[in-house]
């Protein structure tokens, strides 16, 4: 495995998990770099839900995991959150009764005490203003910043969860899933979100089924198999991997996404 470019972003290093007698993660290394989309793939019950829920403080493990250089693995989920790292989870999470705005809102005003200390120098009120109207512009959801949330399709519903990261000051993503139930369309304009997300920033770590449209979008790719790491490379590597075929793809899988 090549060595990242910089330490910047999310860096695992042999992180592994045991359920009793199960290995749920079996020394995972993985690197999400800023501006970088990252694939993690796997049958289910590879073990792809229990390294977000490891990486983010949920669930206990062992080995090293680094934001920007700096050991986070000893932190509480919720100084994690406040460091940079978000996830958002695979049922709905939004406000329905509030606008998309205001459930932007929520997140921007909900910082630990570097928000309080920025706060004290910056008026509270236009900085997070600033911060829901660029996560929405950068997610494409401007032209229904003040309907309600329940109002929204699906595939925008997703879109605002992630646009809640963002304006949370998220430096790396964790998208468990963000496309499911998502039709084919919806996918595919979702996928050009995911990389304009990436573009404008942070390093993205995507889990899901949905295969043309991780290897679609992403710049690398990490195959589980039963907690196992057995591959990380190219999404066009991917594809024609004997051992990731055998294992997950079942057969050579085409690219829809540009
Ligand atoms: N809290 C837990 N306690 C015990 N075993 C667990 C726990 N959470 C997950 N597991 C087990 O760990 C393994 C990995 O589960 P995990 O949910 O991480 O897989 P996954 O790759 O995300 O699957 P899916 O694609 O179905 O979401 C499975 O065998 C699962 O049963």
């Amino acid at each position: 495995m090549s060595e990242p470019v910089s330490d910047k972003g999310l860096h695992t290093r042999d992180l592994t998990v045991r359920y009793g007698g199960l290995v749920a993660n079996d020394s995972v290394t993985i690197d999400v770099e800023p501006g970088k989309v990252v694939g993690l793939i796997g049958p289910n019950g590879a073990g792809k839900t229990t390294f977000v829920d490891a990486v983010t403080g949920f669930t206990a493990c062992e080995g090293e995991i680094l934001l920007d250089g700096t050991r986070i693995d000893a932190l509480p989920p919720h100084e994690r959150r406040t460091a940079g790292l978000s996830r958002t989870w695979q049922s709905g999470e939004l406000f329905g009764n509030l606008s998309v705005a205001e459930n932007l809102l929520v997140a921007a005003r909900a910082g630990g005490w570097r928000t309080l200390v920025r706060d004290i120098f910056v008026p509270r009120r236009k900085k997070s203003d600033d911060v829901v109207a660029r996560a929405l512009d950068v997610v494409g959801l401007g032209d229904v910043a003040d309907t309600l949330a329940r109002d929204l399709s699906l595939g925008q519903q997703k879109l605002v969860g992630v646009a809640r990261a963002l304006a949370g000051g998220a430096e790396v993503l964790l998208l468990d899933e963000p496309a499911a139930g998502l039709d084919s369309m919806e996918s595919q304009s979702f996928a050009g979100r995911i990389r304009s997300i990436a573009d404008s920033g942070p390093g993205v770590l995507l889990i899901d089924h949905d295969m043309s449209l991780v290897l679609g979008v992403c710049d690398t790719v990490t195959v589980l198999e039963f907690g196992k790491q057995i591959f990380t490379g190219t999404p066009a590597e991917a594809r024609t991997d004997p051992t990731v075929v055998a294992a997950y793809l079942g057969a050579p899988v085409e690219a829809t996404h540009a």
